[in-house]
């Protein structure tokens, strides 16, 4: 038998039971969910990654609807025992899925919700960061300051790259990527090569709208350019910064793809997208090649060598950390979950969530992003 997990409960009497895996910022979705009649049950546990025995404990015999984590492993084991307790809604507290068998969920009829759009510009700029960390080579210098090995400016000290005129590589230019892209061409004006299943027709508007204006003030415009594989921009751009969805069609940067000794690459989504024993090796071979991760192939943990790598900037997945952003998520997966507890129909589009995230009115009753909506035939909000 399962072992009992440590719980903290809001609303003892409410009719609908919801679990939360973990605490999350903020109270705006604590509140959302007592007012509407919902028992809430947040796991205190200490242990940071919960196992399915630990969330099949949480979920117990009676649940209508869980909030989970990215961390988790939501399964055929998870969704059926959420289906035998009655539950019908599941969401992550992230934008990405690659955590949850939505196929198994199908199968027993649950929707699984995502909080994509409150986390695109944080995350955004957590990559330019990284990119900006890694060009300026900013935590060995850092590092050096605070070892006392500063003895004053010298020519060569700590000599990076020069974004401007250079070219920005954008792998997957959805909602993120799309957004990073923006910030590093107008913030240091850098061209644009991209590649992605889909066109960016915003972008490349926007770049070229960008590019007319700088022309008009005199200044070199900047350009853009449609690649026609990921290994196009590997090989051309300087700063490459990846942020396609982790499915099984994303093949991974590995060795043969590893091949440029300058460049910069930077990893906001997920580990696997890059194999990183192959990156060890190509930063070990090329110093003046240089990394910046937030996610890692085998998180929490990274492969051998990468930690002594002085050419790599490495931060522990915070790219949605801001407050808002991180309040905003909880709202989203609080209110997916509860718009299907309580039967209301899908929003119309998960990229405009802006309308459930304003603290001072009542969000419209819907779900804000359901990712098998279609699948599980649910109908959509004419709000
Ligand atoms: N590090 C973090 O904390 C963090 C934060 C947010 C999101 N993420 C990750 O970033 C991902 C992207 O988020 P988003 O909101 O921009 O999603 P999105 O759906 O708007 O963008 C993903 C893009 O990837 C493209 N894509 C899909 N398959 C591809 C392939 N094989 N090759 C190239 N492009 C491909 C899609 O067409 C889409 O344009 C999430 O799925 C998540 O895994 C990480
Ligand atoms: O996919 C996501 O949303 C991130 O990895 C967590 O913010």
């Amino acid at each position: 038998m399962a072992k009992p997990v440590q719980i903290e409960v809001w609303n003892p009497n409410g009719k609908y039971r919801v679990i939360s895996t973990k605490s999350m910022p903020g109270t705006r979705w604590i509140n959302l969910l007592i007012e509407q009649d919902c028992r809430l049950e947040i796991c205190t546990e200490k242990k940071t990654i919960l196992s399915v025995e630990d969330i099949l404990a949480l979920i117990g015999d009676r649940c209508d609807g869980v909030i989970g984590q990215l961390t988790e492993d939501w399964g055929e084991t998870l969704f059926s025992a959420l289906s035998r307790a009655g539950g019908k809604a599941f969401s992550n507290m992230a934008v990405g899925y690659n955590n949850v068998d939505v196929e198994a969920a199908n199968k027993y009829g649950v929707a699984v919700g995502n909080t994509p759009g409150v986390l695109t510009e944080t995350t955004a700029e957590l990559a330019a960061s990284l990119s900006l960390a890694a060009a300026r080579r900013i935590v060995e210098a850092d590092e050096f300051m605070r070892a006392g090995k500063y003895e004053g400016w010298l020519p060569h000290l700590f000599v990076g790259n020069l974004l401007k005129g250079q070219t920005v590589g954008v792998i997957g230019a959805g909602r993120i990527g799309s957004a990073y892209a923006r910030m590093m061409i107008e913030g240091f004006k850098m061209n644009l090569i991209y590649y992605d299943l889909y066109q960016a027709t915003r972008l490349e508007k926007f770049v070229t709208a960008y590019g007319q204006f700088l022309k008009a003030s005199g200044e070199q415009p900047v350009t853009w350019k449609r690649a026609a594989s990921m290994e196009e921009v590997l090989r051309e751009a300087d700063v490459i910064s990846l942020h396609p969805i982790l499915d099984k069609h994303v093949p991974p940067c590995n060795k043969e793809r590893l091949h440029d000794e300058r460049a910069i690459l930077v990893n906001c989504s997920r580990g696997p997208v890059v194999d990183e024993v192959a990156l060890v090796e190509h930063l070990r071979e090329n110093p003046m090649f240089r990394v910046g991760l937030d996610v890692f192939e085998d998180e929490p943990y990274m492969k051998p060598g990468l930690a002594d790598m002085k050419n790599a900037v490495v931060v522990p997945h915070i790219a949605s950390a801001s407050k808002w952003t991180r309040e905003g998520l909880a709202t989203l997966a609080a209110l997916n979950v509860l718009g299907k507890i309580k039967g209301y129909s899908v929003w119309g589009n998960p990229n405009s969530v802006d309308a459930f995230l304003n603290g001072s009115s009542q969000p419209p009753a819907a779900c804000p992003s359901i990712v098998n909506s279609k699948t599980l035939g649910l109908p959509v909000s004419k709000l």
